[in-house]
């Protein structure tokens, strides 16, 4: 196999020089007086990306990375030239940087500018490369925001068969996958579909049923092998899929898709920051006004009393309260540890009996939406509710919509509904609010995108003043809460099976489970059918 482009280069390639000063007259750091040391320049590569690296060498030891790919070399005298070149600063923020150069001799200078045209021409035709197929070893957006061993993460997980399997075998989801990509037949005949994040590459296979003309497989994880080993065991559907190993950020496909498959959605549909990818697949290769399966996506919230559940989470940290721990006296981390128990969302199916107000919803319509509109998802709150009760927080849930144009249809992760393995989600205030019926609760839901693929979220609850005689708008009571999505309580680790309860119709399903007691002050509360807390174990991190 032959060496990277820049590695290639990198032992031929180092010049010293008389000195290398900032264009920029401010950086006084890495100037360099022509009585310092020689400094030094080397071309290289790091991580693949071709780099010219300088350095200054002088009391600063300061060091400047240039990019080749951003770089231009300039002339200015038999001895002297000067480099342009993107940088960045430590927000990120790109600007145009300059060195100025001075060689020791007219011999090195030539010599040096000779290398400089060599690398960029390497580095075109690695692009020309890259026009055919294979994956780029630039950084791209989405190494730019995520944090590298995060990603690691992410993709050994996706890269092993028995998570793909777990959403194989979540039968709600892929079975309404399958229909709506069947049913939709003719947004598939004959079009150029590309799949982001293939995974097993069953997506794929499923438009390639329904008459694809060519699908495009692109999975960044080790998975892909499987996936090209999974669709050659397909010889009937084969020819019309081509996986590509890389990341939808950076590998180039060599045509337009019509419609684009993906099933990008986490826990509360944003967890995992994938939508971003989609988003980013749909800017790079979709043809205008070509189709999304699936289309938009829509986060609901009501606010849901469990007390139950609100008593689970607050007995957790009565460990902490132990004065006499061997000797030890624990009090002093028992609010940190509340406080921790707390700031994780819990993920399970519960009875949307707990709702006590009508859900309301933000719609993500995945056609339109900007990738940056997804690092910051503000909602405002507002329900009525329709008990009086103790408010434990906000119940979320999501369902997407296949605009399909013979049928359109939707999968839900409703409470109520089947199980998937999304679960719902809910967020637990530690100081529950108190409601009667017909009072308004008002409040705002936060999620702010974090570089570990997920979101810090931060719920606000208000119960605003209600009754005759009462302050119009006045809010009387305020709870609110910051929670990470990355770290959620799995609170069951198995889809349950539904069942129909006695008092039930036939449409308002709910789980039957075994119900632990865990509190003494529970005895007076009417338990309705809950789902029973987990062992403890914790099977998935990832719901994709
Ligand atoms: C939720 S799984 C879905 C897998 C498959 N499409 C299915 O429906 O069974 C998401 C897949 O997308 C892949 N993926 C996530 N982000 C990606 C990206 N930026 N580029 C390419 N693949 C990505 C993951 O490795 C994972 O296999």
């Amino acid at each position: 196999m032959e060496a990277p482009v820049g590695q290639k280069s990198q032992k031929l390639h180092e010049f010293a020089l008389a000195s290398v000063s900032d264009l920029a007259p401010s950086s006084s750091s890495s100037d360099v007086a022509s009585s310092s040391p020689p400094a030094i320049a080397r071309f290289g590569a790091d991580c693949g990306i071709p780099e010219l690296r300088f350095n200054m060498e002088c009391a600063s030891g300061a060091v400047v990375n240039v990019d080749l790919r951003t770089a231009k070399l300039f002339k200015l005298g038999p001895v002297s030239s000067v480099c342009i070149f993107r940088a960045s600063d430590i927000s990120k923020e790109k600007y145009s940087r300059g060195v100025t150069i001075r060689f020791r001799s007219e011999e090195d200078s030539t010599a040096f500018h000779y290398a400089f045209e060599q690398l960029k021409k390497d580095c075109v035709i690695q692009e020309a490369q890259l026009a055919n197929g294979a994956p780029s070893a630039s950084k791209c957006k989405f190494d730019d925001k995520i944090e590298p061993s995060s990603a690691k993460m992410y993709f050994h997980y996706y890269g092993q068969l028995l998570h793909q399997q777990n959403m194989l075998q979540d039968y709600v989801r892929t079975g309404t996958y399958y229909a709506a990509v069947i049913e939709n037949r003719a947004d598939f005949f004959g079009r150029v579909v590309v799949d982001v994040g293939a995974g097993s590459g069953i997506l794929s296979l499923f438009a390639a049923q329904a008459g694809a003309k060519h699908v495009y497989a692109v999975e960044a994880s080790e998975m892909a092998e499987y996936a090209r080993k999974l669709i050659a065991g397909n010889p009937a559907l084969s020819q019309r899929i081509t996986v590509v190993k890389g990341k939808v950020e950076e590998v180039e496909l060599p045509e337009k898709a019509d419609i684009l498959i993906s099933e990008p959605m986490g826990t509360l549909l944003v967890n995992e920051r994938m939508l971003e990818s989609y988003v980013i697949a749909r800017d790079r290769f979709l043809v205008p006004n070509g189709k999304m399966f699936p289309t938009v996506g829509r986060i609901h919230m009501a606010p849901f009393s469990d007390e139950y559940l609100f008593v689970e989470i607050a007995n957790k940290a009565l460990f902490w309260q132990q004065q006499n721990y061997y000797g030890v006296d624990l009090t002093a981390l028992h609010g940190s540890a509340f406080q921790g128990y707390f700031s994780q969302p819990v993920v399970d199916a519960f009875d949307p009996r707990f709702l006590v107000a009508p859900s309301i919803s933000h719609v993500i319509d995945f056609t339109k939406v900007e990738e940056e509109d997804l690092y910051e998802i503000d909602v405002p709150l507002r329900f009525i509710a329709s008990v009086g009760t103790r408010v434990h927080g906000l119940a979320c849930w999501f369902d997407v919509l296949f605009n399909g144009s013979t049928v359109q249809r939707w999968l839900t992760t409703a409470p109520g509904a089947p199980t998937t393995h999304w679960y719902q989600l809910r967020c637990v205030l530690s100081q529950p609010i108190y409601v009667m019926a017909g009072q308004e609760i008002t409040g705002r839901l936060r999620m702010v995108a974090h570089d570990a693929q997920s979101y810090t979220i931060y719920l606000t609850l208000s119960a605003k003043m209600w009754g005759p005689g009462a302050e119009q708008g006045g809010i009387l009571q305020t709870s609110s809460c910051k929670l990470d999505l990355k770290e959620p309580y799995y609170r069951m680790s198995q889809p349950q099976a539904y069942a129909l309860a006695q008092d039930q119709q036939p449409n308002q399903l709910i789980q039957t489970q075994d119900i632990p007691i865990q509190s003494q002050d529970l005895d007076d509360i009417e338990l309705l059918a809950q789902p029973s807390p987990s062992s403890g174990a914790q099977l998935n991190t990832l719901n994709g």
